[in-house]
């Protein structure tokens, strides 16, 4: 069987009249995390439509899993893939616990006559300890901070399973600690679920965890530069994505940018 997890082929997308995304190219293997990295507006939500079987191409193929969009139940799809959303939509305020089971329906709210089973219930539980978030199981989703809520979407999303993890933005709005936080629950996973595939969307180097293996760099609908991280990654490719002069550092597994006055990059 293959392992390809994704595979975007000449992938056109128009709305509105304009074309958003200009024939973009990739494709994921089982077991490896990826960075889709770009400016404000580059089209990397739109990019992510189609990772998570929400949105179809203009033209170009898309195949998740190895079903092409356009052919399949997309719902069906859907129970495949993990999708962490920071803003995620609760209306009540049902508990970590709660929160994490939807995980298997696939639901915002937890639906009505639905009962997990002793096992489901236990598998929760073993993930929000993954998350590090036993001491708060039980508390309510409001009074949650954003860091805590933010990992039980990671295990809400694990629940299910999925053989593709998209996380988008995934340290918005966090502090230096939390985030700290949140990206060790992510270099965890890539050891007790290896096998899982990845795609980490950020505007921030200092975002990525170490565990990163590839990244897709984003710019106007178009892709500047994709491949493993390392050599992906450079001071010449950021600051083309980004259309400013950024210097980029590497070190020990963590990345650091540092945006420039425009003369300085030449001169250093
Ligand atoms: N439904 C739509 N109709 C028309 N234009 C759209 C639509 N959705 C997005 N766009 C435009 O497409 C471009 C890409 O948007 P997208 O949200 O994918 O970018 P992004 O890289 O995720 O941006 P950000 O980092 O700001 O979230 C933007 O110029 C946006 O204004």
């Amino acid at each position: 069987m293959s392992s390809t997890v994704l595979d975007l082929t000449d992938v056109v997308f128009r709305r509105g009249g304009n074309e958003l995304i200009h024939g973009v190219s990739w494709r994921i293997e089982a077991g490896e995390h990826w960075a889709l990295l770009g400016p404000n507006g580059a089209g990397k939500s739109t990019l992510l439509g189609f990772c998570s079987a929400q949105v179809h191409p203009t033209s170009g193929t898309v195949d998740v899993l190895g079903k092409r969009l356009g052919r399949v139940e997309l719902q069906e799809l859907r129970r495949h893939i993990g999708h962490v959303n920071p803003r995620h939509p609760l209306q009540t305020a049902l508990t970590v616990h709660q929160v994490v089971l939807t995980g298997i329906t696939g639901t915002v709210e937890l639906p009505m006559r639905w009962t997990p089973t002793d096992a489901q219930v236990r598998t929760a539980d073993e993930l929000i300890d993954e998350v590090g978030l036993t001491h708060r199981r039980d508390a309510r989703w409001p009074h949650l901070s954003q860091g805590e809520r933010g990992r039980a979407l990671i295990a809400r999303a694990l629940l299910a399973q999925p053989e593709l993890l998209l996380l988008d933005e995934p340290t918005t709005g966090l502090d230096v600690a939390a985030r700290e936080q949140l990206l060790t629950v992510l270099d965890r996973l890539a050891h007790t679920a290896p096998e899982v595939a990845s795609v980490l969307v950020t505007h921030h180097l200092e975002e990525l965890p170490t565990t990163t293996t590839h990244a897709l760099l984003l710019a106007h609908g178009q892709v500047v530069a994709a491949g493993p991280v390392a050599e992906t990654v450079t001071t010449e490719t950021i600051t083309r994505t980004f259309d400013h002069p950024i210097e980029v550092d590497h070190d020990n597994g963590r990345w650091r940018a540092r945006a420039l006055p425009p003369a300085r990059l030449h001169s250093a």
